[in-house]
């Protein structure tokens, strides 16, 4: 097991760990990012001086205390909060707002409840694929609402369904966009844990398949063991940046058996409550 703290990874080529990523494998890059809330008592400096790359096909979870900044950075990687300073790429075109390129699931999936599940996913699918036939659109929509355990609730409105079915309706609308990059924001954090675990289950088996990037938040450590390439740590705000950066070498696919009985897994976990309680 190897980890290493990055002081200062803002070169657009990186060695880490041993292993070099080039400028080429850099699908997300935030440079020199700043974001700046004014309030009433004067201007609140929330993230200064973050610099993090993150590769194709990665799976990147971000940790750090409440109020760090972790919805901050990534809706600003959404591009639904504006950027004070600094930029963010995607490959290497700064962003300019939100688009189809990233793929959004919030700790809330926000579905229209008058509509059926498919309705949502077809809402984006409709938006993203405007020139593909009627039928084309309604089997992405539907391959991926299967993906997700929902083959028997197309047709179910959005009220009807569980807040676990509702999620897995926004983990379905989220990869069927077919985006360059994921951004998750605490997508379990209001499951109970047997949901919670299906669904980590779900993202992983689909995003093993699709391969595209993801940078996920999450206060909780074991999951962010359990899915990332690579675990993001923010200081603490305000001014966070990052902190420390721990790679998991666990091979993939995993498994959460696998994954617990490895001599790795404690060092990694102590590893990062470490960083957190101090
Ligand atoms: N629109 C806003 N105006 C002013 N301050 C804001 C605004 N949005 C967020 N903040 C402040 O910025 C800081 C970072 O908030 P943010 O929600 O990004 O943190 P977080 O790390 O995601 O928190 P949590 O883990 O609790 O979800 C907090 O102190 C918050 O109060």
């Amino acid at each position: 097991m190897s980890t290493a703290t990055i002081k200062d990874n803002k070169k657009a080529e990186i060695t880490e760990n041993g292993i070099f990523y080039p400028s080429s494998k850099i699908m997300l890059d935030l440079d020199d990012l700043k974001k700046v809330y004014p309030t009433p008592k004067g201007d609140y400096v929330v993230l200064e001086h973050l610099n993090l790359q993150i590769m194709r096909e990665e799976f990147v979870t971000i940790i750090g205390h409440s109020g760090c900044g972790k919805t901050t950075m990534l809706s600003m990687i959404a591009g639904l909060n504006p950027i004070s300073g600094g930029r963010i790429a995607v490959l290497g075109n700064p962003i300019k707002g939100p688009g189809p390129d990233r793929g959004v699931i919030f700790q809330s999936p926000s579905l229209m409840p008058w509509m059926t599940a498919l309705q949502n996913v077809l809402l984006g699918v409709n938006q993203v694929f405007p020139h593909a036939s009627k039928k084309e659109r309604h089997e992405i929509a539907k391959y991926y609402l299967q993906k997700v355990g929902l083959d028997g609730a197309f047709d179910k409105k959005a009220s009807e369904l569980s807040q676990g079915m509702q999620q897995r309706v926004g983990i379905a609308r989220a990869f069927a966009i077919k985006p360059k990059v994921l951004l998750l924001d605490e997508p379990f954090g209001m499951l109970d844990s047997l949901t919670r675990g299906e669904l980590q289950d779900i993202l992983i088996e689909i995003w093993n398949k699709e391969k595209i990037t993801a940078v996920m938040v999450t206060h909780d450590v074991d999951e962010a063991i359990f899915l990332a390439d690579r675990v993001v740590m923010m200081t603490s705000g305000p001014r966070a940046k990052i902190g420390d950066i721990l790679k998991i070498d666990f091979q993939r696919p995993r498994t959460r058996k696998t994954v617990l009985e490895h001599e790795d897994y404690y060092t990694y976990r102590k590893h990062l409550i470490d960083f957190l309680e101090h």
